[in-house]
This record gives structure tokens, C-alpha cells and sequence, in this order.
């Protein structure tokens, strides 16, 4: 299966992904798509998905792939990724991100001292955003996933229209409380002509390490459902995992130490959705150029 999948995915790579080109200028020189990974509640696993989403894409499709941690107060990619150094810097000025495990990174948190708190008001928050994107070198990539920074504000709202985004992907857990915010997520980008290429439920359920028996524990197709009420699709189910936590903790993605594991193929399949949505997305693109997707 995995084989299989794996060549499904590797597709996009050996027919030369072509991105979605939705409109006639690129979004950032050099960057075929950009894919927002958002959530509307914090704590969700939205970073934990950006991560292994980012390296599946490079690692099972074979595209070149960049990773922008966009949560300024609280970056999570530098340990996650397991970067702890600065960037260099080109002689025009501009960031050169880190790479680490087939993907380049950038992150605030490369730029300030560990545990220094981040307190900055609005306009130092889209300052350094802008810092982020357009002063970084990020050379050809095909995908560039943005890593949000949680809820449905104003760095939200300016990323998402300055970065003229190819789709954004919803991460929830099948919670209520957290499938509201969702919803709310899924909306801001609707009213600003963002396609959604899907939901990915995260913790969706967890498999008893001894029974094998598995346990809802924060409900049961909360967010297939509620992706189907608003007319998307779930294209990724993640579960509860101890290895994913340690994962992140130890800035090795779940994916890089167990590629064979059934965690690592989740997030593969999800990889390979989300190449897929982008292709419809730039097929439709093609046939009817007046719209603007
Ligand atoms: N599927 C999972 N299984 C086990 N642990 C997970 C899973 N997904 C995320 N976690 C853990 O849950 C915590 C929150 O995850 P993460 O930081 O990715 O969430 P987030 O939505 O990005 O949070 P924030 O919005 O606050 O940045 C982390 O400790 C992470 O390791």
C-alpha cells in the first residue's frame, strides 16, 4: 500500500509540478503555491500537521518544499524541526531559510533568543510577517506550507491576503468547541476568495497500545461532518499518537523516524490529497481563466 501510494504521490514530482497559477503573477517570486495550514482554536495540532504535512510533501512527492511558521508568539517550527541557529543572509538583504529534512524553513523563532517573550503590538507583528515572506530568498519551491498563527485577527486577515494563497487546509479535532472555531477558520477564508482544499481531523482517535481497541476521546466524525456542512471534504485523519507528540518534542517529524508506521501513511495520503486538490484547482484554472479561483 504504501508503495503504491508513494508512486501515486511521486507523480507530482516526475510530471513537473506545474502549481495552481491561478492568477498571472507568482505570489512570491519563485513559489509555484502557497498553502495556508490553519486552525480557528490554538492547541489543536496545527503546527504538528504543518510540520509533517511539509516534509511528507518534499519526502513521498518529491516537490521542493518551503515552511514558514506565521505564529509569531509562539513558533514552534524551531523545535519541531530541530533548528537552532540564525539565518544567513544574501548580499541583496534577504533571509536564507534553514533547511532541514528535504524542506526550508523560517521561522521568527529563528530570530530571537529561546525563551525571550515575544511582545509586540499589531503593526511589529505584520512588519516582521512581511520580513518573513517577501524578505526571504526561498529560491524555486513548489509549496510553500504557512504555518497560521491561530484565530481569525488581523495577522491572520493580512497574511491571508498578501500572500494571494492557493487554498488553505483546516486542522481540527473532532471537538465541538474546537469544530466552532473551525468553521469560523474555514469562513474568513471563504470571504476572501481562499479556496479550502479540505479539513484534516487531528487526534482523531486513539488505538489502546494493549487491546488494540480504539477510543474516540474527542468525539467521533465531528470533522467529517462538519466539513461536509459546509460543502468540503476531510482529507486527512490523524490520530492520537504518543509518537507524534515525541516527535515534536524531540524535532524529529514522525514521519522522518517512522516512514513505515501508519502515522507516517496518514499524513502521506493527506500529502497526496492535498497534491491532488491543488491540480483540480489548477485544471479548473485552466479551462476557465475568468475566474478567479
Ligand atoms: N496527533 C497527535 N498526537 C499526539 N500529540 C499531538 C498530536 N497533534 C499534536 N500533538 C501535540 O499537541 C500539542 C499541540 O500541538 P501543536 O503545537 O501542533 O498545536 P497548534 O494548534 O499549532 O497550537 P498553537 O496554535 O498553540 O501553536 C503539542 O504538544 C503536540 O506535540
Amino acid at each position: 500500500m504504501k508503495g503504491f501510494l508513494g508512486s501515486l504521490c511521486r507523480l507530482g514530482g516526475i510530471r513537473g509540478y506545474s502549481g495552481t497559477f491561478k492568477r498571472s503573477q507568482l505570489r512570491l517570486e519563485g513559489v509555484k503555491d502557497v498553502i495556508a495550514v490553519a486552525s480557528g482554536k490554538g492547541g489543536v495540532g496545527k503546527s504538528t500537521t504543518a510540520v509533517n504535512l511539509a516534509v511528507a510533501l518534499a519526502k513521498n512527492c518529491q516537490l521542493k518544499v518551503g515552511l514558514l511558521d506565521a505564529d509569531v508568539y509562539g513558533p514552534s517550527v524551531p523545535m519541531m524541526m530541530k533548528i537552532d541557529r540564525k539565518p544567513d543572509i544574501t548580499e541583496d538583504k534577504k533571509m536564507i531559510p534553514i533547511e532541514n529534512y528535504g524542506v526550508k524553513c523560517m521561522s521568527m523563532g529563528f530570530l530571537v533568543e529561546k525563551d525571550a517573550p515575544i511582545v509586540w503590538r499589531g503593526p511589529m507583528v505584520m512588519s516582521a510577517l512581511a520580513k518573513m515572506t517577501r524578505g526571504v530568498d526561498w529560491g524555486n519551491l513548489d509549496i510553500l506550507v504557512v504555518d497560521m498563527p491561530p484565530g481569525t485577527g488581523d495577522a491572520q486577515l493580512t497574511m491571508t491576503q498578501n500572500l494571494q494563497l492557493s487554498g488553505a487546509l483546516i486542522v481540527s479535532t473532532p471537538q465541538d468547541i474546537a469544530l466552532m472555531d473551525a468553521r469560523r477558520g474555514a469562513n474568513m477564508f471563504s470571504k476572501v476568495d481562499v479556496p479550502i482544499l479540505g479539513f484534516v481531523e487531528n487526534m482523531s482517535f486513539f488505538k489502546c497500545p494493549h487491546c488494540g481497541e480504539p477510543s474516540f476521546i474527542f468525539g467521533k466524525e465531528g470533522t467529517r461532518n462538519a466539513a461536509a456542512s459546509m460543502g468540503y471534504k476531510l482529507i486527512g485523519e490523524i490520530p492520537l499518537e504518543v509518537d507524534i507528540r515525541k516527535g515534536s518534542d524531540e524535532g524529529v517529524p514522525v514521519v522522518i523516524s517512522a516512514p513505515d508506521s501508519v502515522i507516517s501513511k496518514a499524513y502521506g495520503d493527506t500529502a497526496q490529497n492535498v497534491v491532488s486538490k491543488l491540480e483540480e484547482l489548477a485544471k479548473e484554472q485552466t479551462l476557465h481563466p475568468e475566474i478567479n479561483l
